[in-house]
């Protein structure tokens, strides 16, 4: 597929109808299937194989994500990475904001002292579900590395973190949403980004040096 496929709100000119939210898909099943097989590749190379590797995700699609990075090491190193997922909601710094947040499921494959743990999520943007992941995960344990591995780092990040592994980054402008769905929960494969009506396309990113393109 080509980039981006525009999919806005558009009137009988083409243009877009004033008003209306204007999404994007930015990648499809196929790309969303190579950057994972990519960032497999990556994550087995950092570690010199599978060794003590062990995969978290946070709900709900870095759970997917995780899973599917999983399948395509095993493909590689013919061997079953342990993979769970990591609850953060009694972690999030806007608790006190949002109180009635449903709780998720932690899952630990195994022991996590001394593992290599990977979190992995689907998109990365301010950095506070990945500090409230840092924080549920000392609460458990100690890692002897922990990395991060995401699908898309759309930038514009408030907290120092940055991902050790990406599928795509995506300069973004802070005003719009980028969303990715999986088959798994939501029966399709497509990462989109939406413009809210009247805003621009993609303003300064927080960070220019976050923007090497990856694929
Ligand atoms: O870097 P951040 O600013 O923390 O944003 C990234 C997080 O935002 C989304 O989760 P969200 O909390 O929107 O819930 P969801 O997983 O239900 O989509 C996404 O799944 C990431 O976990
Ligand atoms: O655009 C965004 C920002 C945070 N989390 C998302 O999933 N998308």
């Amino acid at each position: 597929m080509s980039e981006t496929s525009p999919t806005p709100a558009t009137g009988l000119s083409g243009d877009p109808v004033p008003g209306t939210e204007s999404t994007r898909v930015v990648m499809d099943a196929d790309r969303i299937a190579r950057a994972c097989a990519r960032m497999a590749h990556q994550i087995l190379e950092a570690n010199r194989g599978a060794k003590d590797l062990m995969l978290l995700g946070i709900p709900t699609r870095g759970v997917h994500l995780a899973h599917r990075l999983a399948a395509a090491m095993a493909d590689v190193e013919g061997v079953a990475i342990p993979t769970g997922s990591l609850d953060i909601t009694m972690y999030r710094d806007d608790l006190r904001r949002q109180p009635t947040r449903a709780v998720g499921h932690t899952h630990l494959p195994g022991p996590i002292d001394d593992a290599v743990v990977v979190l992995v999520d689907d998109v990365l943007y301010s950095g506070r579900t990945v500090r409230a992941a840092l924080d549920a995960l000392g609460d458990i344990g100690r890692p002897r590395v922990v990395r991060l591995a995401v699908l898309v780092d759309r930038g514009h990040r408030q907290l120092p973190i940055r991902a050790d592994h990406v599928g795509k980054n995506l300069p973004t402008a802070a005003s719009e949403r980028v969303r990715v769905r999986l088959e798994e929960s939501d029966g399709v494969t497509e990462v989109t980004i939406s413009r809210p009506p009247g805003s621009i396309a993609a303003d300064s990113p927080a960070d220019p040096a976050d923007f090497s393109e990856e694929a």
